[in-house]
């Protein structure tokens, strides 16, 4: 039986450093599970709260783990989400804390999964999954809260997909995140890595512009399928209230949205993440009209994988697409639900890492069993290739 037995709660290292959540689940005939909470840093408002790790172990501790022990299956996921919302009672998770949530919750699907001998895409997804695999979107270059003293957008991203494989797609990133690495050494320009291992370079977004796309000709010629560049905005970390702040301009919102427009024809961009402000459906709904054709207009601070605000987004037409981070809403059940929303309205789901991260693979599992057409978790570093190399394994039935 998948009755939970036992909840631990622990601290543990995420790869910026700083503590995170990590979480174990065993049932009553010992299946196991473990899984830790990611972390952001161009956080969006609207967001389930992260608590500092101690306080929120602490408060799950006291308030979610005697609701769950002895009392809910770990393969009844809608079973342990509703005992977390329960023993939260706040729409945000602000008393158990988001962190502790995500944690529980993904190591009981662990446990779920573990008790069914299934792989976890699986268990979550059904027996006839695991055929096909979600492009990987990787971060080659990046700055705004990812680095100091880098680009302007937070992320230029290569986006494979012409790949034959998610095993050839996640080595042509690797191989875009070295071209770059190139280009930089024969420029002379150094570069440090940012938070997500894209390199970090201290150049105009221009430039940035110029060394990706030259990357991305070098290895498409080399492996012979299409490989586009994707970016993430994150616009809402640029925007002051009035105007977008770049560090040689600044752009009310109707030049913001030509600007972006502009960038999707002249770099044929396949995608384009949190192009405005968080709260400015409009705008979003402006640029989506103008280039949602052509390109992935794809809202994460925007939706922040909340239903009722994906709801908004999609009475409007704001986007085409949504940024789906599990710890953002804090249950796997919510995450479902967004994504199976987005599906039914026509909104490609992009599942996502955080720029701070663990060894933990859920997100890849997850992709998976959704059959999301995109995953985005970087390129290299070690968190980022735990993800892509377990794409690699889900693809190989290793
Ligand atoms: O903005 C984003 O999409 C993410 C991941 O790339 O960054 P963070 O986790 O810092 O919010
Ligand atoms: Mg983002």
């Amino acid at each position: 039986m998948t009755l939970v037995t036992e909840v631990r709660l622990r601290r543990v290292l995420d790869s910026r450093g700083n503590p995170t959540v990590e979480a174990e689940v065993t049932t009553e005939s010992g299946g196991f599970g473990r899984a830790a909470a990611p972390s952001g840093a161009s956080t969006g408002e609207y967001e389930a709260i992260e608590l500092p790790a101690e306080e929120a172990i602490a408060a799950a501790r006291e308030r979610a783990v005697p609701r769950i022990e002895g009392q809910v299956y770990a393969g009844d996921q809608r079973g342990v989400d509703a005992a977390l919302r329960g023993a939260d009672g706040t729409p945000d998770f602000s008393a158990i804390g988001a962190n502790s949530a995500v944690a529980v919750s993904m190591a009981a699907a662990k446990a779920g999964a573990d008790m069914l001998g299934a792989p976890l895409y699986q268990h979550l997804g059904g027996a006839f999954r695991g055929d096909s695999f979600p492009t990987p979107l990787g971060n080659v270059v990046g700055g705004g809260e990812h680095a100091a003293d880098a680009t302007d957008i937070q992320e230029f991203l290569a986006a494979p997909v012409g790949a034959p494989s998610v095993a050839d797609a996640v080595f042509a990133n690797a191989a875009v995140h070295a071209a770059v690495a190139d280009l930089l050494a024969e420029r002379d320009i150094p570069a440090a890595k940012g938070d997500e291992g894209a390199w970090a370079p201290a150049v105009a977004d221009e430039e940035a512009f110029a060394i990706v796309a030259k990357a991305i000709d070098r290895v498409e010629d080399e492996v012979g399928f299409d490989i586009r560049m994707g970016l993430d905005v994150a616009a809402a970390e640029l925007y002051d209230g009035e105007r977008y702040v770049y560090a040689d301009t600044e752009r009310t919102t109707d030049e913001q949205i030509d600007y972006i427009a502009g960038l999707v024809e002249d770099y044929d961009l396949a995608y384009v993440e949190d192009p405005l402000d968080e709260d400015d459906y409009e705008g979003f709904a402006a640029l989506t009209d103008r280039v949602g054709s052509r390109t992935l207009v794809c809202g994460d601070d925007l939706f922040v994988t909340n239903t009722t605000r994906l709801r908004e987004g999609i009475e409007v037409g704001a986007a085409n697409s949504i940024l789906v981070k599990p710890n953002q809403i804090g249950t796997l059940s919510d995450t479902f639900d967004a994504i199976e929303l987005a599906r039914a309205n026509g909104y490609d789901p992009v599942v996502s890492h955080r720029s701070g991260e663990t060894e933990d693979t859920t997100i890849a599992h997850l992709a998976v069993a959704t059959d999301a057409p995109f995953i985005k978790t970087g390129a290299v570093g070690g968190e980022r290739t735990a993800k892509l190399n377990e794409l690699i394994r889900i693809e190989a039935n290793a």
